[in-house]
């Protein structure tokens, strides 16, 4: 340790209230600016890095990290956090001033109370997913988003009042000396496994560290680590299996993100926030006032009830009254296209509510614009594929759907009459789904 608690540092300006910590690289201080009255935290390269022959090369690099910070905090993003300042101490060390998060990491919360509940946990999650967005078009990657990088800000007192803001932005500067395999590797429980090769520079790199923080917010536990699995053929446990309560979207938007080839992860963070986000459906108070007047109350109960199979056919039933196609028994290219976005959006929530994220018309769009989101009879294989219509190029009969919530993803409501044939033209449906915009 440099500076002692109580110390004034850089002609009074600072001081030092206590150590927080450090790592590879810094040592980082909590402090108080004398003259605004301000606590802060101060980063200053620690004693062994002094020593390296190579100092002034990761001193550059420490001016770069400020330079970036300060560029990504420009627009004060609520989830980043603020660099005040950038100098050199009378003794010529260097020395970044940062916000003072007040509260305690990711990390820390978790291995006091524990896991945390799936809205909490997700909230905290989706922060730091806006945080990213907002570096990768900058062009700047974390990777090393884990959770003793997710400071959580609390209201004190306040249950699930805390807001989580982004800190260390070392391993994005490359600042650390080789020999210190936990900068070069990030967190290894949450890093994958290609962040070892030199140059990695990609969002996927970011999804499946925050992904794997979301596990352990989630689970209370650290994924097992990308090297076991690539190397020694260890499997992750799906966090499913670790809380059975947690959500099919969820569990889904954890194995996606953590997929160990960075090729099978999403590309970007803002698709991986998108599989997060049917999550935050409103899974309250559904208003259920139709354009049209239809009553959705039936169908409600009968979803609420998890009685898939009747809400699949009510599904039908109510479909064809909005759109006054009961007699004909299908939807027509007309009545698809101006079928009344409000009532295409309450079937799909009271679906997206009552099986927690797995089914429904949003959940179904998805993975037919992952399909490629055409109007064409191969964009339909390929949905029904992935939902579990198709079995080895066979459209199912009406009798082989599965009418619980061990099915694929998006497998009902089914949009299949079962009294006849397929009843409407899906792609063209799911882009009428689309236009609505949900
Ligand atoms: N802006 C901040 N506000 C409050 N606490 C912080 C802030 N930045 C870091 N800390 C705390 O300081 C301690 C050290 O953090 P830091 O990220 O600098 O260490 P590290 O990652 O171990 O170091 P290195 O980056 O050299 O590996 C951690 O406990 C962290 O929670």
């Amino acid at each position: 340790m440099f500076w002692q608690d109580g110390q004034l540092i850089y002609n009074g300006k600072y001081k030092i209230e206590k150590y927080l910590g450090g790592g590879g690289f810094a040592l980082t201080y909590q402090a108080m600016h004398t003259k605004l009255n301000r606590r802060v935290v101060i980063k200053t390269p620690n004693i062994s890095v002094q020593r390296d022959p190579d100092y002034p090369k990761y001193v550059e690099r420490f001016k770069k990290e400020a330079q970036m910070l300060a560029m990504c905090c420009r627009d004060s993003h609520p989830h980043i956090v603020q660099v005040f300042d950038f100098f050199v101490e009378e003794d010529g060390r260097y020395c970044l001033e940062m916000q003072y998060i007040a509260g305690e990491s990711l990390w820390e919360y978790v291995q006091r109370q524990g896991k945390l509940p799936e809205t909490e946990a997700v909230k905290y999650i989706h922060q730091m997913g806006l945080a990213l967005v907002d570096l990768h078009k900058k062009g700047v990657f974390h990777l090393d988003v884990t959770p003793p990088n997710i400071m959580l800000n609390f209201n004190s007192g306040i249950p699930n009042s805390g807001k989580a803001v982004l800190i260390d932005f070392g391993i994005a500067g490359d600042m650390s000396p080789p020999s210190t395999l936990s900068r070069s590797f990030g967190n290894k429980a949450f890093a994958p496994y290609e962040l070892t090769r030199k140059g990695i520079r990609h969002p996927t790199v970011d999804i499946y560290c925050l992904a794997g923080s979301l596990y352990y917010a989630i689970t209370g536990q650290r994924p097992t680590n990308s090297f076991d699995r690539k190397y020694e053929q260890e499997k992750l446990v799906p966090p499913k299996q670790l809380v059975s309560s947690l959500s099919y979207t969820v569990n889904q938007a954890i194995l996606k993100g953590m997929a160990l080839e960075a090729k099978d992860r999403p590309q970007t963070m803002e698709e991986w926030l998108n599989l997060l986000s049917f999550s935050q459906v409103n899974l309250t108070e559904l208003i259920l006032a139709s354009d049209v007047g239809v009553d959705y109350q039936y169908l409600e109960n009968l979803l609420k009830a998890e009685k898939w199979k009747a809400a699949d056919e009510e599904t039908t039933r109510v479909m064809l009254k909005v759109a006054k196609r009961e007699q004909g028994g299908w939807l027509d290219y007309e009545s698809i296209e101006n079928f009344p976005c409000t009532d295409l959006c309450i079937i799909d929530q009271l679906w997206v509510k009552y099986s927690n994220c797995h089914f429904g018309f949003s959940v179904q769009k998805r993975i037919w614009l992952e399909c490629g989101g055409k109007v064409d009879y191969e964009t339909e294989c390929c949905l029904g594929d992935r939902v579990g219509w198709r079995n080895k190029g066979r459209w199912l009969e009406k009798d082989e759907y599965k009418y619980s919530l061990d099915a694929l993803n998006g497998h009902l409501p089914t949009t299949k009459n079962h009294h006849s044939l397929i009843w409407l033209n899906i792609s063209l449906f799911f882009s009428r789904v689309q236009s609505c915009n949900f």
